[in-house]
């Protein structure tokens, strides 16, 4: 697929893209729970997640997602992944995205060894491909000392590292991680961004979300910006986050109007953009 992106009057053709929104937008249809008194109670009740935005991220690219909680980064990871649909506008990605979230399913009974086996298996590795792989995932977990225990038994860092070398053991074309990456001390942050490297030179592309700033700046080559649904900002990871955390700041003063100026500023300065599929045409 060749897709041109048009923002106002230039035009840039994306050969081969790993992921392509096009007008997609998010709303969440959720029943009110019942409480006394409630009017609402019952009723369905539309929750706008993600205003309709387009976006083209290309092979070789490490997107980091920042805005503030209930902005939309989830929602935006997961429509990418597949995990769920758009309310209107269409996505398109090269190859079935890995997302690796917090809640990925690992069972706490069993010993680090023996999630590494089921990870794997989840993910399409047969026992040939776990074997050769195993002594690689449990380094760049750093768990070399205590693969056997139960994961119950590790602190959450811990089972971060461990799925975050899971999911980077399959060499996945297009890697999503929502926070897992946090909780990691600065020798795993090393080896990370070594491997996610390594998966960029493949040719495959990561998005990392991430409420901590270093890690988008150390971690990525291009950020988005997302608040209250609205795609603020997607360029250098260090003007992005200097811009958010500007506008962090200015609320946390209480400097609501500034923070809503600061905020405008970039919605006004985005460019629309009209993404067209050429090898659609006759
Ligand atoms: N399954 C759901 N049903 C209804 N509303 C939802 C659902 N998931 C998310 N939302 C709502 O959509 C909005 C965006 O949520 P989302 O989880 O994408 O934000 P986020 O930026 O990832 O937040 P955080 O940083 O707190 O993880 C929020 O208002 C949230 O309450």
């Amino acid at each position: 697929m060749t897709v041109v992106s048009r923002a106002a009057d230039a035009a840039v053709a994306v050969k081969d893209p790993a992921v392509v929104l096009r007008d997609v937008s998010m709303v969440y249809r959720v029943r009110a729970s019942k409480g006394r008194g409630e009017k609402a109670a019952g009723k369905v009740v539309e929750v706008r997640a993600l205003n309709p935005l387009s976006l083209v991220v290309s092979h070789g690219e490490s997107v980091g997602i920042v805005g503030r909680n209930g902005s939309g980064k989830s929602t935006l990871t997961k429509l990418i992944a597949g995990s769920i649909l758009p309310t209107s506008g269409e996505v398109r990605a090269s190859s079935t995205p890995v997302l690796l979230g917090v809640n990925a399913a690992l069972v706490p009974e069993l010993s680090g060894r023996q999630n590494v086996v089921l990870g794997c298996l989840a993910m399409g590795l047969d026992e040939a491909r776990i074997n050769e792989k195993f002594d690689s995932i449990v380094n760049l977990a750093g768990l070399a000392d205590s693969i056997n225990l139960p994961m119950r038994t590790y602190s959450s860092g811990m089972s971060a590292r461990l799925r975050f070398a899971i999911a980077a053991a399959v060499d996945p074309e297009i890697l999503m991680i929502d926070e897992a990456l946090n909780t990691g001390d600065a020798q795993f942050r090393d080896r990370t961004r070594r491997r996610m490297d390594e998966l960029r030179r493949n040719a495959g592309c990561v998005f990392l979300i991430s409420h901590s700033l270093g890690t988008i700046r150390q971690m990525t080559n291009r950020a988005l910006w997302i608040d209250d649904g609205d795609l603020l900002m997607d360029g250098d990871p260090n003007e992005v986050t200097a811009a958010y955390k500007r506008f962090t700041w200015l609320l946390s003063k209480n400097r609501q109007k500034d923070a809503a100026a600061h905020r405008q500023s970039f919605l006004d300065r985005l460019q629309t953009v009209e993404i067209v599929d050429t090898s659609r045409r006759g």
